[in-house]
């Protein structure tokens, strides 16, 4: 395939021919072969496709909510070439058989994947860490979907084996000492009240992230270990990685939604950590905009509408979100509020370099063709409807995102405006532990 006169991130024009999954040259001028698939890019922005590196795709325990099928035909449609499961499965993944398992359904992934190992004071680290791990994590420091949440002492034992194997570790950071339960002993106003959704904000308390995110930082120091904080939700999280070896992860919901959307969301609201107040959202977008964000991943955790629907108590945690990451994040280049260098760093060349991919998240002769086309003139309101996960809602609807015209996973075609074109099983396992490929 022969792409010419897209506009690369850096401004440049370019013309990129793709050979046997990989780029095989950027240049000007490149003239098409006989039978070359040409495809005119003019007035279009290529960019390398996102590696989103925290999503829940449910397989094995919950296929009703999300499977790896309709999963990464989801992350296809919205660019992310690349994901990376978590341990909250059922079984959940912290023993070889469970990774093993995990990764015979993985094999129908429509994109490239990782497989991370969890946690659990029934984990197996031998067997486990025979296997090609992408990451250990993420690491539950206090209950969330799976209810995986673990003591120090035993956290501090898996950064030592993580550190021991070079494994980097990513963590769920908040201190369930610190929440505040008066929180949700009133009356909550019933499903879908502005009063609920903001209970679980109240409740799941700004500091209790940030005394937890303290405490990984400072076990991540006495072991030597890689450690990566996910979904970072307050400036206070993010400033403290920035002192440190360690590295941090924003979702798209802390960054485009707050504690004033509650409203609008009710229960389909409810996630950990939970929204944060206006001042808080802002003050993360800010650190995004100014490179204190080293990560954008969405913690894709889909449930279904019925599951969702139930009361505050009830309703589990999580939003879904890998196919509105890249649109989100371009919808802001396009009305100037992000630089896209930026955009493309966090969602595609700094999660391959901090996870050591490679090949990935750069466009450059020699790497993987993981590309996406996109029109930044041409946005659109985002609609459940036209989304591809099996959860069927979206915390985004009516949102405007720009979206891709194409997807290419190692030069394959999984997207194509819609439907996806890509054969099902196309996509293969990636991380530094992985060889053989
Ligand atoms: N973020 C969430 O609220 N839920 C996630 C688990 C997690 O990432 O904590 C899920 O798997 O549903
Ligand atoms: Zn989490
Ligand atoms: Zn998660």
């Amino acid at each position: 395939m022969l792409i010419t006169g897209a506009e690369l991130a850096d401004g440049r024009v370019r013309d990129v021919r793709i050979r046997e999954g990989a780029i095989e040259a950027v240049g000007e001028g490149l003239d098409a072969d006989a039978g070359e698939r040409v495809v005119d890019a003019r007035g279009r922005h290529l960019l390398p496709g996102a590696i989103d590196v925290h999503v829940h795709f449910r397989e094995p325990g919950g296929s009703h909510k999300e499977t790896w099928a309709s999963g990464s035909r989801s992350a296809a449609a919205g660019g992310v070439t690349t994901v990376v499961d978590q341990p909250n499965t059922s079984p959940p993944t912290v023993d070889g058989d469970a990774f093993d398992e995990k990764a015979a359904l993985a094999a129908a992934s429509h994109v490239d994947y990782g497989i991370n190992g969890g946690v659990t004071a029934d984990w197996d680290p031998e067997s486990l860490f025979e296997r090609p791990l992408f990451a250990l994590g993420e690491v539950f420091l206090a209950d969330s979907t799976g209810d995986m949440g673990i003591a120090l002492d035993l956290f501090e034992e898996a950064l030592a084996e993580a550190a021991a194997r070079d494994v980097p570790v990513t963590v769920h950071a908040e201190d369930e000492t610190l929440f505040d339960e008066s929180a949700l002993g009133g009356d909550l106003g019933g499903v879908g009240t502005a009063a609920a959704a903001d209970a679980w904000s109240a409740y799941r308390t700004a500091e209790a992230e940030a005394a937890a995110v303290e405490r990984a930082l400072d076990a991540a120091d006495a072991s030597d270990a890689q450690v990566h904080i996910a979904h970072t939700s307050t400036p206070e999280g993010i400033d403290a990685v920035a002192d440190t070896d360690a590295t941090c992860e924003v979702t798209p919901h802390h960054l485009f939604l707050s504690r004033e959307n509650a409203g609008r969301l009710g229960t389909f609201g409810r996630m950990n950590p939970p929204l944060r107040s206006e001042e808080r959202r802002a003050a993360v977008f800010e650190r995004l905009r100014d490179g204190d964000v080293d990560v954008v991943a969405t913690d894709h955790a889909p449930h279904t509408v019925a599951e969702k629907r139930q009361g505050l108590r009830e309703a589990p945690s999580g939003v879904p979100g890998v196919e509105t990451l890249y649109p989100l994040l371009l919808e802001s280049v396009r009305t100037g509020e992000l630089p896209i260098e930026r955009v493309r760093d966090v969602v595609a060349t700094n999660p391959a370099s901090i996870f050591g991919i490679e090949g990935k998240g750069r466009i450059e002769a020699g790497a993987d063709a993981d590309l996406i086309l996109v029109d930044l003139t041409n946005p659109r309101e985002i609609e459940a409807g036209a989304l591809h996960s099996a959860c069927g809602w979206t915390p985004f609807e009516g949102v405007q995102g720009v979206f891709p015209e194409l997807t290419l996973v190692r030069g394959e075609v999984v997207y194509e405006r819609d439907p996806v074109t890509g054969a099902e099983s196309f996509g293969e396992p990636v991380g530094r532990n992985v060889r053989d490929r």
